[in-house]
């Protein structure tokens, strides 16, 4: 990948087309109401554009024309092979406008250029394509026959899926759901997060240019209360999936048991423990490991690595090492492709990340913030009670909690409501494996920090995740459901005699 210059980037920002209308039937259109909201950069706080603003109206329509679509089997039936193609030329059409979605999404969010460029297209493309590749591949299984009789196991879409979606990862985690979710023949109602639904707008565009009939995949941009919740309550929805915080996504519990218990995953926050113990190797690929997973994507990740839980005999090294990386996450304008850490989303979230920087009492690394952009920063706590190592703050923010052995690392590790990631550093293969097996995690990496990738399921235990798992194979099973087919062969004597 070949990054462009700063000024470049500002060049394709300034011609950049911003798609403003809600997609409803294969075609944009205004909200019911009429009413717009304002998306803007939160790197400038300039207005790019007024989007439509919907509510319940729009949701009833884009929920009725999404079940005409499944119901009339336009997608949902299509052959296998026919909606491999259709979502492949979609990966080809997002890949010929890849520069463009970047700059979008970049504008739209604050992250960086170079993670645009590097991560969130492209790992977009991949996760799109991984699913389009599977469909044809995975459903539908035959039972161990016997003489009289034989049993087919198919796997259906559920039907119509509502997608409430978060603002950290616009168009990676959209991927991650509507590739399953169309690979499976479901129809689509997605809400974007308010803050960034530029780029969501400009796939669904593209969607429709690659052949994804009408109705198939709606876009209803809006607010929470206005449009997640009529998804949420809506009693024409089979299947909600949701990303974003915790005290949000348990309302879907809510709304499911109020309406038609539609079936409901949540991916939500998380409080993630890398822990580190006294006989790590090479403790600078350790604190550059920590150092990207607390500070990528400026710590708006779920995933983040934002507890050090370190042994008091390695902490002093590792801490001079973690300045040392962290210092290489320069602050700067998104689209300047040597920035690491660009603007945090809005204002909001950078008065609620500041929130937590005053209420530290041991910022050894970074602490400054100033309007919009925060420094990668590194705050020692002095035990697992402190809020800064309780919350999640989603800023690029490290708690830092000394431990004395093993077994005390795993208990602090584990005593959080979150359950998302986790990591262990050791060169002591039982204890690595002993640790990974303890931590209650849904993905725990050893010796590394991740999420896995396309191939393995992301999803959280205890109060990060419920219902079910993005990514993988398995990501299809929240957007189908089993039908058996039981078959009886016996001839007429044979069933005289039963
Ligand atoms: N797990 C993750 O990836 C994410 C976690 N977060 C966490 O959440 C915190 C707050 O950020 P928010 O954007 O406010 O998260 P949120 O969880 O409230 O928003 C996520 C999505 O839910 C929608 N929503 C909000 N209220 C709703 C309601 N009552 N009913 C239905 N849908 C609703 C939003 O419009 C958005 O599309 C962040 O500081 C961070 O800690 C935020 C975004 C992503
Ligand atoms: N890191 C991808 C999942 C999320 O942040 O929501």
């Amino acid at each position: 990948m070949t990054l462009l210059t700063q000024n470049e980037y500002k060049a394709i920002a300034a011609d950049l087309d911003m798609p403003t209308g809600a997609f409803i039937d294969g075609k944009f259109r205004p909200a019911a109401s009429g009413a717009t909201f304002a998306t803007t950069n939160p790197a400038t706080g300039e207005e790019l554009a007024r989007i439509a603003s919907c509510d319940a109206a729009d949701v009833d329509l884009a929920v009725e024309k999404a079940r005409e679509a499944f119901d009339d089997g336009r997608w949902s039936r299509m052959h296998p092979s026919e909606r491999k193609d259709v979502l492949i030329r979609l990966c080809k059409l997002i890949t010929r406008n890849a520069r463009d979605l970047a700059v979008m999404e970049s504008l739209d969010s604050g992250k960086t250029i170079y993670d645009c460029e590097t991560v969130d297209i492209p790992e977009t493309i991949h996760c799109l394509k991984w699913h389009a590749e599977a469909i044809d591949k995975i459903y539908d299984q035959v039972s161990p026959p016997s003489d009289d009789h034989i049993a087919m196991v198919l796997r259906e879409p559920i039907g119509v899926v509502g997608l409430v979606m978060p603002w950290n990862f616009p168009l990676l985690m959209l991927a991650w759901k509507i590739g399953p979710a169309l690979a499976a023949g479901c129809s689509v109602v997605v809400k974007p997060a308010e803050e960034t639904t530029l780029t969501t707008l400009r796939l669904a565009e593209l969607a429709s240019e690659a052949g994804l009939p009408r109705g198939v995949l709606n876009i209803v941009p809006g607010g929470g209360a206005e449009v997640g919740e009529p998804i949420g309550r809506h009693m024409d929805i089979d299947m909600v999936s949701f990303t974003g915080s915790t005290v949000t996504g348990k309302k879907f519990l809510t709304y499911s048991g109020e309406s038609n218990a539609k079936e409901v995953v949540l991916e939500m926050g998380g409080k993630n423990p890398a822990v580190v113990m006294d006989d790590a190797e090479n403790l600078d690929r350790v604190a550059d490991h920590i150092v990207n997973g607390a500070f990528w994507n400026m710590g708006e990740n779920c995933s983040a690595a934002s507890r050090l839980i370190v042994h008091k005999d390695v902490k002093d090294e590792l801490l001079m090492r973690i300045a040392h990386h962290a210092k290489q996450w320069n602050v700067g304008d998104p689209l300047d492709p040597e920035t690491r850490l660009g603007a945090l989303v809005s204002k909001a979230h950078y008065n609620k990340v500041c929130s937590y920087l005053e209420q530290a009492d041991n910022i050894v690394l970074g602490g400054k913030a100033d309007n919009g952009f925060v420094e990668a920063t590194v705050v020692e706590v002095s035990d697992n009670t402190d809020t800064l190592a309780r919350e999640e703050i989603f800023g690029p923010v490290l708690s830092v909690i000394e431990v004395s052995g093993f077994d005390e690392a795993i208990l602090m590790a584990n005593d959080t409501e979150y359950g998302l990631c986790a990591s262990i550093f050791t060169a002591n293969v039982k204890r690595a494996i002993r640790g990974a097996r303890a931590l209650r995690a849904g993905t725990v990496t050893v010796n590394s920090f991740g999420e896995g990738d396309i191939t393995t399921p992301f999803g959280g235990y205890k109060q990060s995740g419920f219902g079910g798992r993005d990514n993988s194979v398995h990501a299809h099973d929240q957007y189908t459901q089993l039908k058996t087919m039981w078959i009886d062969l016996a001839d007429d004597a044979d069933e005289a005699v039963d």
